[in-house]
């Protein structure tokens, strides 16, 4: 049975390395995919992975239906054997819905990739939807790590290395950002909550909690 699967995880955990496996996978096996992406950081209509990997996708803006662009590729005599989606997250729940049409009435695997929630730990509106919608949710087995060595289950956005909690919800942007710029580090629930990143951790290393005191 073809299956709605939502591969999810924080950012850096290798998701869209797995989407390039899984198609190129099935392309040696002379499978035809069709790629879908939406906001790769490698510019439009990009599918990459930092492990230096990249492929061509179809950019899934907003407002497209991915179900009636599968309908008219197959229409036209294109051919369709899978589908995969990377950077699902920033899906509308409505073009989730088109994949799930996609699986029960094209009978065609989707292979959705993305993080679940966002820098404020809020679900992403296409995550919640492929959540509710999905046959399978996976999470990914490479886990990526917080500073202090736990799994990173949450993602933060930075801004000089300091966490921040305010600001647009869908803001591109990568992991290991020059000092100034925007960014996001991967943390466990803990210092997540606590704010804690590598940057302000080292700094409070660096400086004493409590200031000798003076007898005198
Ligand atoms: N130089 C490297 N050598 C080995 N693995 C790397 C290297 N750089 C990145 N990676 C791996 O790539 C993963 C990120 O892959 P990627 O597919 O871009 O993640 P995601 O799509 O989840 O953000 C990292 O977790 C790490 O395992
Ligand atoms: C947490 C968070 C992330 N983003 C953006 C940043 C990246 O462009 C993508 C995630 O890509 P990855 O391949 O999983 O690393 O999402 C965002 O817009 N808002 C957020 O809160």
């Amino acid at each position: 049975m073809p299956e709605l699967v939502f591969f999810s995880g924080t950012m850096d955990c290798g998701k869209s390395t797995l989407a390039l496996q899984i198609g190129h996978n099935r392309s040696a096996r002379g499978l035809q995919g069709v790629i879908f992406t939406r906001d790769d950081r490698a510019g439009e209509g990009k599918l990459s992975s930092r492990l230096g990997l990249v492929t061509e996708a179809v950019e899934a803006d907003e407002g497209m239906d991915l179900y009636a662009h599968l309908v008219d590729r197959i229409s036209r005599g294109g051919r369709a054997d899978y589908v995969i989606v990377d950077e699902a997250q920033f899906l509308a729940p409505v073009q989730i819905d088109q994949l799930a049409r996609i699986v029960d009435d094209l009978d065609l695997d989707v292979f959705a990739f993305g993080i679940t929630t966002d820098f404020r730990t809020k679900l992403f509106p296409g995550s919640q939807r492929l959540i509710e919608l999905a046959d399978r949710v996976e999470t990914l087995q490479v886990e990526a790590l917080c500073w202090c060595g736990a799994r990173a289950t949450h993602n933060a956005r930075t801004v000089g290395g300091e966490m921040v909690v305010e600001g647009a919800q869908v803001v591109v942007g990568d992991v290991n950002q020059q000092a100034g710029e925007v960014g996001y580090e991967v943390l466990c629930r803990r210092h997540h909550q606590r704010r804690t990143t590598s940057a302000s951790a080292r700094a409070g290393a660096l400086s004493p909690d409590v200031l000798p005191v003076s007898s005198a």
